[in-house]
């Protein structure tokens, strides 16, 4: 919708012939956005060479658990002095890898060229063109200014960031911290406990990010704080009302089954046991989500185990400099 707010020939690919009907006939997509009237120049194909061929750049939004698929059928049609964006929150977690690393292996391309799209962008207010915001990231900075350039308008505005590890991480990572607080609300723990919760959790996720390689201050920005503040608060958070209906005490087949939409916190609790364990890192809140979430464990007592925990100084744990640090 943005894309095609700013260039004349836009294509959405899709795999469903009904909805590819109702994005051309009636510039509608029901499913997802109901009541939303799409700009008459997006077209849909069910034929992915019709989308790409000649493109200048293409977006791709797959769930993470089919993009290894998505990127695989986009290759035949893939050419070198394409753009390739994608915009996807999550890891592949049967190798733990990024997305950015997922399409390039499947592309023949360097990690590098790849652009990462991310940041507070519901799609529900973005199509209703209410302001927002995103940071484009790539170690390809030209790649990384045409794609600014491709999206940026009077509603839509985009920063642009090197740090694509941290941008990529950030974006994935917030989303076990949203489910954590949409249950903190389910669990009807109020205020305190949901600003403690993004604050730690905030801190968590800027731990193993900097261990991995990212620059702390990505976690300050729209793919880290931004992004966090709305999956965390947002009507529109899928992340947040699966972890509200947990904690309500609903099962989570059942929670999956209502949602009918992708809510990725959950694969990426998983992703992040694996990969807290592989760099020695501690990411309580995730440690105790993964067990409510795969070991049964009752939402009140993982609370309990977190507030339990032995007395920490609140910079201990950070692994950046601390003001201690820099005053020593
Ligand atoms: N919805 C939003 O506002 C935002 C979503 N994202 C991210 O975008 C990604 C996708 O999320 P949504 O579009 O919201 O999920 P969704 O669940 O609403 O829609 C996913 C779409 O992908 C299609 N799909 C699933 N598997 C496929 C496959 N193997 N081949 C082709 N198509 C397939 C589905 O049919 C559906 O149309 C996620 O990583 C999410 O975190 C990022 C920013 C905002
Ligand atoms: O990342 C998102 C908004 O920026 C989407 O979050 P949800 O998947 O929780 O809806």
């Amino acid at each position: 919708s943005v894309l095609a707010a700013n260039h004349p020939d836009v294509v959405i690919w899709s795999r469903n012939a009904e909805q590819v009907q109702e994005i051309n006939g009636k510039h509608m997509n029901s499913r997802y956005l109901p009541e939303v009237s799409l700009p008459e120049n997006l077209k849909a194909t069910t034929e992915m060479e019709e989308a790409v061929n000649g493109a200048t750049a293409v977006l791709i939004v797959a769930p993470s658990k089919a993009m290894r698929e998505v990127a695989r059928s986009l290759k035949a049609y893939w050419r070198e002095d394409m753009i390739c964006i994608h915009a996807t929150k999550g890891f592949e977690t049967e190798t733990m890898k990024r997305m950015s690393t997922v399409i390039s292996e499947e592309l023949g391309c360097t990690e590098g060229d790849i652009v990462v799209l991310s940041g507070p962008s519901h799609a529900e207010e973005v199509v209703r063109r209410c302001p927002t915001t995103v940071v484009v990231a790539s170690l390809n900075q030209k790649a990384a200014a045409v794609a600014q350039d491709l999206f940026m308008n009077a509603d839509f505005r985009v920063y642009t960031n090197r740090d694509m590890l941290g941008v990529e991480l950030a974006g994935a990572l917030k989303n076990i911290i949203a489910l954590g607080a949409g249950m903190s609300d389910g669990l009807g723990y109020g205020d305190n406990a949901k600003a403690a919760l993004l604050t730690r959790g905030l801190a968590e996720i800027t731990r193993i990010g900097v261990e991995m390689g990212a620059n702390p201050l990505t976690f300050s920005g729209l793919a880290g704080v931004g992004d966090l503040v709305v999956t965390a608060t947002s009507q529109h958070s899928r992340n947040w009302r699966a972890g509200s209906m947990l904690g309500k005490g609903t099962k989570l087949e059942d929670v999956l089954n209502s949602m009918g939409m992708v809510v990725e916190g959950i694969r990426t609790t998983k992703a992040a046991h694996t990969i807290s364990e592989k760099f020695g890192v501690q990411m309580p809140i995730a440690d105790q989500l993964y067990q409510v979430l795969f070991e049964d464990k009752d939402p009140r007592i993982a609370v309990e185990a977190l507030m339990g925990r032995d007395p920490k100084t609140e910079m201990e744990s950070m692994k950046l400099a601390t003001w201690e640090q820099w005053h020593s």
